[in-house]
């Protein structure tokens, strides 16, 4: 089955609510491949998720950043899944390395929480760490958890290329992907590794984006800085046509 492409747009802490309506504008007007070749989903900050989703083309999606554990309650400051699918959002970004640096997120949470969201039928894309030592113990609890990976996109984003301008090259990229795939195929099964969309993430951008789709197991991006810039942020769409 083929994987279709797959490109997230991460706008992390940014914006205000007239930034976000520019940004949402320029995608609107955008021609691009139709929804069948390209997935695009957008991720703005919580506070914007109703805004975005009520302005945005039909053909594009919405994502949180993130949301709680499990089933909402006393949890002051968190959203929950639940919250997601009243609203009507269909994805959410787990265990963003950002996340996971700056408020502790441990592989056994961000493995629950994303369990917890596919399981309230919310679409994740599952960050996942670095090196081999932070990938294999980051991706075992979600192995463990997840039943159902359809529902599931896997981003790979080594840190020292997250706004950084230092970008992988093509070969860095293929590599780990081919190993993120082949540990699927060896703790999963043949038919997730097969089907399950590896995308990267780290200073992707309209002039390096080519060259990275290019890869066999480069499934997509999720962009974050680019994504933010009126300039770029049809960049790395447009050119995959
Ligand atoms: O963290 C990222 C996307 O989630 C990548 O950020 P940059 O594209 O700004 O490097």
């Amino acid at each position: 089955m083929a994987r279709k492409f797959f490109v997230g747009g991460n706008w992390k802490c940014n914006g205000t609510a007239e930034e976000v309506k520019k940004i949402v504008t320029t995608l609107n007007e955008a021609e691009v491949p139709s929804e069948d070749v390209v997935e695009v989903v957008v991720s703005p900050p919580f506070v914007f998720l109703t805004l975005v989703k009520s302005l945005l083309r039909s053909d594009f999606h919405v994502a949180a950043q993130n949301c709680w554990v499990r089933k909402g309650g006393a949890f002051t400051g968190e959203i929950s899944a639940e919250m997601l699918v009243n609203l009507g959002i269909p994805w959410v970004i787990i265990g963003h390395s950002e996340r996971r640096a700056l408020l502790n997120e441990s592989n056994e949470f961000v493995g629950d929480k994303v369990a917890y969201a596919v399981s309230q039928g919310v679409k994740v894309i599952a960050c996942i760490g670095e090196t081999l030592e932070q990938r294999e113990p980051g991706s075992t609890p979600i192995a463990e958890k997840v039943t159902n990976w359809e529902n599931v996109v896997l981003a790979y984003e080594p840190v020292w290329a997250i706004g950084t301008g230092k970008v992988a090259t093509p070969a860095q990229a293929q590599e780990v992907h081919c190993e993120l795939r082949k540990w699927l195929n060896d703790n999963v099964n043949s038919e997730v590794a097969a089907s399950t969309r590896i995308i990267y993430g780290g200073s992707v951008n309209g002039a390096n984006c080519n060259e990275l789709a290019a890869q066999p197991d480069v499934d997509g991006f999720l962009v974050g800085g680019a994504s933010l810039k009126i300039s770029d942020v049809l960049s790395f769409i447009v050119p995959l046509v």
